[in-house]
């Protein structure tokens, strides 16, 4: 017990002087100071929320968890997760010390020193147990420095209800960042955005997954540069149009189903792209769109319709090649594609490498998780394959240069929105 005190000096301030004070001036006293106490709180509460959590209730709600929480239960949860080890000098398991524990809003940052011996993989592999054993849906594993990892543990979930949609950014379409464009929100609470310029994008979810907010969450955020012919979109809708039609005035060449159509859409993006080599080989090395030179940005809709299921085996392949040299070739020269598929196969996708950025919508299984971002990406921590069918729009995605897969969730754009958007922002003829 005295140990424990000394730990937490202070619960054992506050506790030393509620006694003192009740022996000095009795109990009504302290009952209506410590009453006057919390009704402040109440009140910096209600009228100041933002600084009252951040000064506040973070700590004490830190304090509680590392008490009553962490310290009381890591050593069994490592047992139980077998992140212990057993040493013949010693006569009970050595358990990794628990370094610092940080409550926010949604997330508990726990930081635990590991054992000798011990590496990042360790805790990856463990942490679906330890996840289950805190009883959150999910642990996310970082290691912060060498020998040093920090556990998250996701208590309340920002992405659990629709978020909402990132107004456009209010900037002339000439001039706008194409690099990346914000669509939807982290699991952290940040703004997510994707790459459309030099970059191109792989979604794939099983049917209602949200594929559809990805894609409209793009168009509506480059919306202004294609009204000004920066941008130049290629649509194709394998699905008849099912999808793209509301849309059809941002397009400046749109296939539905028919392959011939799918075809010369490719032809002319593919084509264009070579006039465009030529024309400035020597030149530049890398595009920067303008009115004058601008991205192409190529959707499709159904990748299957196209790689698999065209229909005419000759076109297919042309297709598949076309395509092909678009993902090779296309990022330097300011052509962009993004590509949905449902099924994230080989046969389905022969060229998933060539995407730099990558997708996970709900999904079948830890298998396709890792086939679209990347061996060992479920083990890492994306669970595409836990995410609810009540929540569209939620992915995985795996940022360049960061191990640990992010949760992401775009923000929705309904047919209302679709309307307006295409009145708004139409592409000039
Ligand atoms: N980001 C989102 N937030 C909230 N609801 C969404 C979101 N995305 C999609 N939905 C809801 O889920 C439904 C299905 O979404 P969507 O059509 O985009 O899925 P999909 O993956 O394209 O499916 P399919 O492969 O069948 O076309 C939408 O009609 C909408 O009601």
């Amino acid at each position: 017990m005295a140990g424990w005190l000394v730990r937490h000096p202070v619960v054992l301030l506050i506790g030393a002087g509620g006694w003192g004070w009740w022996l000095a001036l009795g109990w009504p006293s302290l009952t209506v100071a410590a009453g006057a106490v919390g009704a402040c709180g109440l009140l910096w509460r209600w009228r100041w929320p933002v600084s009252f959590e951040r000064l506040v209730w973070r700590r004490i709600r830190t304090g509680w968890l590392r008490m009553w929480v962490y310290e009381l239960r890591w050593s069994r949860w490592a047992r139980a997760s077998h992140l212990v080890l057993y040493d013949e000098d010693f006569a009970d398991p050595v358990i990794p010390r628990l370094r610092s524990v940080s409550s926010g809003l949604a997330w508990d940052d726990v930081r635990v020193r590991m054992l000798p011996g011990q590496k990042a993989r360790d805790y990856e592999l463990a942490a679906e147990s330890l996840a289950a054993s805190r009883k959150v849906a999910r642990c996310s594993v970082r290691e912060i420095s060498p020998g040093v990892i920090s556990l998250g543990f996701l208590r309340r979930d920002p992405l659990q209800h629709p978020v909402a949609l990132p107004p456009i950014t209010p900037v002339a379409g000439e001039v706008m960042n194409l690099e990346r464009v914000r669509i939807g929100e982290t699991e952290h609470g940040q703004p997510w955005r994707v790459p459309v310029l030099g970059s191109h994008v792989f979604g794939a979810g099983m049917m209602g997954a949200g594929k559809g907010s990805l894609m409209w969450g793009t168009v509506r955020q480059a919306a202004p540069a294609i009204a000004c012919g920066r941008v130049k979109l290629s649509m194709i809708d394998p699905k008849g149009g099912m999808e793209a039609e509301p849309a059809t005035a941002l397009y400046d060449r749109y296939a539905r189903e028919e392959p011939k159509d799918i075809v010369e859409v490719l032809t002319a993006c593919v084509d264009g792209m070579n006039d465009r080599k030529r024309a400035l080989r020597g030149v530049t090395r890398k595009v920067a769109p303008s009115v004058e030179h601008p991205l192409h940005l190529l959707m499709v809709d159904e990748l299957a319709a196209v790689t698999k299921y065209l229909g005419d085996k000759k076109l297919q392949v042309e297709a598949e090649r076309l395509l092909g040299l678009l993902l090779t070739q296309g990022r330097a020269l300011a052509y962009a594609c993004f590509a949905f598929a449902q099924e994230p196969t080989k046969d389905i996708v022969p060229f998933r490498g060539l995407f730099p950025y990558r997708v996970a919508l709900r999904l079948d299984s830890p298998q396709q998780t890792d086939m679209v971002l990347g061996d060992g990406a479920w083990q890492r921590g994306a669970w595409a394959d836990r995410i609810g069918v009540s929540t569209p729009g939620v992915g995985y995605v795996v940022e360049e240069g960061v191990r640990e897969p992010l949760r992401v969730r775009a923000g929705y754009t309904d047919d209302a929105e679709l309307d307006r958007i295409a009145g708004v922002y139409a592409a000039p003829r």
